[in-house]
């Protein structure tokens, strides 16, 4: 029986497994699923650190109606904490450094006078102040031993620079799967041949390898011949040393469709094959016992594109225990009709409205074989199989692909 496309993805994400952690350089972990707490290791800022260039006074004097205060001493950052001797005085302070003993409140230079007596510099005070102004008070980002960053986040460069603030060289992160990408068939040749009138080049490969890099992986490529045989004798070797399959093509009913028959015997467990999508609707989804994980997607390039977003991704991320984004969805931009008892996955092009709404406008395009398409649309709409017109306006779930 056919699956629907939610029970297919919840078939999928039955399988999800851990791919396990490992520990990396934090500066190398760009891109990668944080698999443990970091907490604050002191507190967010470490001292009262002040924020302007200026001069730093005990807000009392002020208060009591001195305008003019004589330098005592200056306080870069990097020095170790000094003391205002006279609270008649100031103290010039510099961006970052530890606010002085006996001060209080920051005055930036744009707010002041300078000028010398009798052989001494001082400052005339300008503008108003406020007690404690300009001063980024010890601990009011965030207190010792708080967790900043929990695991299932993906690290990004915000997530580097708290790392590398709380002293975290080695940061513990999620394996990264080791997926083979297989294409199939006869008239795909290399890139770097000119093909013949009846043949194409491959691209199914590098459209789903680059995929999988922008979560980290490097997959490893593969291209088999229509040949059951010499199939069978290749898989046979990856089964051992892989964790993913990600196939494209020879999945529907063609007489050279052989790989369902070639992964059945080599023992793969089907769970499904055939689900109610256009494009995508021959994928085929199994797992080996201790063994790979296989995502069998049509051979039309827009199909298995399709299919990898909506499916393939979702199960590698959560694989690595990645937070699963919040869904997304988006105003259809014009009528739809589609009258298949098919989920439809409509190219689209996302702007955003006035309203702050996302808006889908569709794209032409001549089916799943027409990659070039592609180019013009940034996400898939998923348009639900139980009804046939889709009003302008309506909000529909979207996958986005960039
Ligand atoms: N009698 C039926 N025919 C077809 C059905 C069906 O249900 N009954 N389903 C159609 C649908 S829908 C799709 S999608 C395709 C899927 O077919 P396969 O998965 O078997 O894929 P192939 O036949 O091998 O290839 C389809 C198409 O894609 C091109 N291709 C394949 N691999 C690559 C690659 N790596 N790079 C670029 N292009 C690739 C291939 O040349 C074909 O043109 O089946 C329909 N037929
Ligand atoms: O369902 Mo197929 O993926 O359109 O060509």
């Amino acid at each position: 029986m056919m699956l629907n496309v939610t029970a297919a993805f919840s078939a999928v994400m039955n399988t999800v497994r851990d791919f396990g952690t490992e520990q990396v350089p934090f500066d190398t972990a760009v891109g990668r699923v944080l698999r443990e707490t970091i907490y604050a290791d002191r507190p967010f800022p470490p001292f009262n650190r002040v924020m302007m260039d200026g001069i730093a006074i005990s807000y009392d004097s002020f208060a009591k109606g001195q305008l003019i205060f004589g330098v005592e001493d200056m306080q870069a950052a990097g020095m170790s904490r000094k003391q205002l001797g006279n609270t008649a005085n100031c103290m010039e302070v510099m961006t970052g450094a530890v606010l002085p003993e006996l001060t209080d409140t920051v005055i930036p230079y744009e707010h002041l006078h300078e000028d010398e007596h009798e052989g001494f510099r001082r400052f005339t005070i300008e503008k108003e102040v406020r007690q404690g102004q300009n001063i980024h008070l010890l601990g009011s980002d965030a207190p010792a031993g708080k967790a900043l960053i929990t695991a299932g986040t993906q690290i990004g460069a915000a997530e580097i620079a708290v790392l590398a603030t709380v002293g975290h060289a080695l940061v513990t992160v999620s394996k990264r799967p080791r997926v083979v990408v297989i294409a199939t068939g006869d008239e795909l040749v290399p890139v770097t041949t000119v093909p013949e009138a009846h043949q194409i080049r491959l691209s199914n490969l590098y459209s789903i390898g680059a995929a999988l890099q922008g979560l980290g992986i490097t997959a490893q490529y593969l291209h088999l011949a229509d040949n059951a045989g010499a199939m069978e004798t290749h898989l046979q070797e990856l089964l051992r040393d892989t964790d993913v399959w990600i196939c494209s093509g020879a999945v529907s009913a063609g007489k050279y469709d052989h790989l369902p028959q070639v992964l059945h015997q080599l023992g793969m467990r089907q769970i499904f094959h055939k689900v109610q999508q256009r494009p995508g609707k021959p994928f085929l989804f199994g797992v080996f016992e201790k063994g790979p994980a296989v995502f069998a997607l049509p051979g039309n390039p827009v199909s298995g594109f399709m299919c990898y977003y909506r499916y393939v991704q979702p199960w590698l991320q959560a694989g690595m225990r990645q937070n699963a984004a919040p869904p997304l969805y988006a105003l259809l931009g014009e009528d739809v009709l589609f009258d298949k008892p098919l989920e439809y996955y409509l190219p689209v092009k996302l702007q955003s409205l006035p309203s702050g709404q996302w808006e889908a406008l569709p794209q032409t395009y001549h089916g799943s074989g027409d990659l070039a398409g592609l180019l013009l649309a940034d996400a898939f709409m998923a348009l639900p199989a139980e009804q046939e017109i889709f009003k302008k306006g309506s909000s529909f779930p979207v996958w986005r692909f960039r």
